[in-house]
C-alpha cells in the first residue's frame, strides 16, 4: 500500500491513480441546505448522486467488475450518496469484506462527522487510511444557515441545539482520527453569502488540530436544494479564499466534486458500461456473504457432461448436478439448470445466487469471468477431471482433491476442454 497515492490527498497522484466510490451508504442524519440527492441523471456530476444503491455484497461484485475495466484504482472510498456514519452497518461491512478480500487497496471514507467517532477503532484496525470530514462553519450562527436538522441519538434536532452537536462532533471525530494516525481531510463548501468569509477561521482551527489538508470546495447550485438560489462562486473568489486558507494549511486545489458511483481518474467523464453494471448488481438478489461464506453450503455442484465423469467446462454446462447427504448418505439431489448464455457478467453473479448452499464447484474448466465472480460468493471451484463419486466423497470427507486436479490449466485457455466456444 502507497499512501501516496490517494488521488485526492495527493495532487501529485491525480492523474495516474483513480478511485471508486462504492454507493452503499443512501440515508444521511443531516439536513445540509445546499444537498440534494433526489436526482440521478448520467450526464450530472455532482456530489450526492448516484446511479444506485449497492448492499455490500452487491458492492463487491461491482469493485471486482470495476477492477476488471479501470487499471489504475489505488482507492476504493464511501461517499455517500448520504452519509456512511447514517448507514453505519452497511459501511463497515463493506469495509470489512473489501479489506478481506483485498488487503493492499488503500480505503477512504467521506463524512459529516456526526456519528463517526464510536467507528473510528474498527476504522484503524481495517487500515482505513483516509477519512474526509465536512466541516463548513464554527460558529453556531453560521451553522444554523447551513443545517436545516441534525438527527443524533433517534432524535431530530433543530437550530442551535442540533448545529452545536454537529460542531462538537466533527472536532472531536478529527482529533480522535488523528490519534489513530489516520489521514484527515477537511471539505468546506463555499457557500456566498453565507460563509466565505468564515473560512479563513476554519482553515486555522483545522491547522490547530492537525488536519491533514483543507478542500475548498466551490458550492454547486442544486435545484431542488434550499439553496437552489445561490450562485456557483466566481473563480476568483474561490482563489482568494484557497490563498488566505493556505497560509494556516495545505490545499487541495483539483476536487472535481464527485458523484457518489464514480470510479476512475478524478475528473473522467462517468463510464456508462460500469453504471450500467452497477445497475444489474443493484439488481441481483440480497445475499449477505456471511451466509454464504458458512457451513450451511453442505453441497456439491458437478459439472458433467453425462453424470459418471467431472468433465465439463463451466461455460458449457446448462446444468450443473448437485450432490448432498440425504439420510446421511451421499447422493444426487438434483439436476439444477444454470442462467441463459449471453448475459455476461450478471449470468456469473446468477449463477452464484443459483448455488447459494453449495460449498464447492467441481469443473473441468471455467472462463476467468466465472471465476471471479464465482469466488466472491464464497464458493471452491476446482478444476479436476475424474469420476464424480470418487470426487464428491472426497470433497464430503475433507480429503485432497490433488490427484484429480488437471495438469497445465489454464483458465479458458489451452488446456480448456470446452468446444471454444467460451463462457460469455
Ligand atoms: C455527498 S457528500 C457524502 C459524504 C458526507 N455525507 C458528507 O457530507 O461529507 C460528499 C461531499 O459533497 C459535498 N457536497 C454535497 N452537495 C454539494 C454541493 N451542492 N456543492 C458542493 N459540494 C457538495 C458534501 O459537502 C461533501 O463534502
Ligand atoms: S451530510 Fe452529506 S449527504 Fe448529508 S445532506 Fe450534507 S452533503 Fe448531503
Ligand atoms: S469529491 Fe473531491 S475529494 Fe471527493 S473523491 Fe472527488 S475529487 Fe476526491
Amino acid at each position: 500500500m502507497n499512501f501516496e497515492n490517494h488521488p485526492c490527498f495527493n495532487a501529485k497522484a491525480h492523474k495516474a491513480f483513480g478511485r471508486v466510490h462504492l454507493p452503499v451508504a443512501p440515508r444521511c442524519n443531516i439536513q445540509c441546505k445546499f444537498c440534494n440527492r433526489k436526482f440521478d441523471c448520467v450526464n450530472e456530476s455532482r456530489p450526492g448522486v448516484s446511479s444506485g444503491i449497492l448492499t455490500p455484497y452487491q458492492a463487491m461484485i461491482y469493485l471486482e467488475e470495476v477492477f476488471k475495466q479501470k487499471k489504475n484504482i489505488s482507492v476504493a472510498g464511501i461517499a455517500g450518496p448520504g452519509d456512511p456514519f447514517a448507514n453505519p452497518e452497511e459501511t463497515m461491512e463493506t469495509l470489512r469484506l473489501v479489506r478481506a478480500k483485498y488487503p493492499d487497496i488503500m480505503l477512504c471514507v467521506a463524512t459529516n462527522g456526526l456519528s463517526i467517532a464510536p467507528y473510528i477503532d474498527e476504522l484503524a484496525e481495517l487500515k482505513v487510511s483516509h477519512v474526509t470530514i465536512t466541516v463548513n462553519a464554527l460558529e453556531t450562527g453560521i451553522g444554523t444557515q447551513i443545517y436545516s436538522w441534525v438527527r443524533y441519538n433517534k432524535r431530530v434536532l433543530r437550530a442551535e441545539k442540533g448545529v452545536e452537536i454537529l460542531m462538537k462532533n466533527q472536532i472531536q471525530a478529527i482529533k480522535k482520527l488523528k490519534d489513530r494516525n489516520i489521514a484527515v481531510k477537511v471539505n468546506t463548501i463555499i457557500i456566498p453569502g453565507i460563509n466565505e468569509d468564515h473560512i479563513e477561521a476554519v482553515a486555522a482551527k483545522m491547522s490547530e488540530l492537525g488536519v491533514d489538508i483543507l478542500n475548498c470546495v466551490p458550492y454547486y447550485p442544486n435545484k431542488g436544494s434550499s439553496f437552489e438560489h445561490i450562485k456557483e462562486p466566481s473563480k476568483e473568489m474561490v482563489k482568494e479564499i484557497r490563498k488566505k486558507a493556505g497560509a494556516y494549511i495545505s490545499q487541495m486545489t483539483h476536487c472535481t466534486r464527485c458523484r457518489a458511483d464514480a470510479a476512475g481518474l478524478l475528473g473522467d467523464i462517468p463510464d456508462l458500461l460500469l453504471m450500467k453494471r452497477l445497475q444489474e448488481c443493484e439488481q441481483l438478489a440480497e445475499s449477505r456473504p456471511e451466509k454464504k461464506y458458512n457451513r450451511d453450503r453442505p453441497n456439491v455442484a458437478v459439472a458433467s457432461m453425462e453424470g459418471v465423469l467431472v468433465n465439463q467446462h463451466l461455460g458449457e454446462a446448462s446444468k450443473l448436478l448437485i450432490y448432498g447427504k440425504k439420510d446421511g448418505i451421499i447422493s444426487l439431489l438434483e439436476a439444477r439448470k444454470t442462467p441463459e448464455r449471453g448475459t455476461g457478467f450478471l449470468r456469473w453473479t446468477q449463477l452464484g445466487e443459483t448455488l447459494a448452499d453449495c460449498g464447492t464447484l467441481l469443473v473441468s474448466g471455467i472462463g476467468e469471468s466465472p471465476k471471479k465472480a464465482l469466488s466472491t460468493t464464497g464458493i471452491n471451484i476446482m478444476e479436476i477431471e475424474g469420476v464424480i463419486d470418487e470426487a464428491v466423497q472426497a470433497v464430503f470427507e475433507g480429503q485432497s482433491l490433488k490427484h484429480l486436479i488437471k495438469r497445465n490449466m489454464t483458465a479458458c485457455g489451452l488446456g480448456c476442454t470446452g468446444s471454444g466456444a467460451g463462457c460469455g
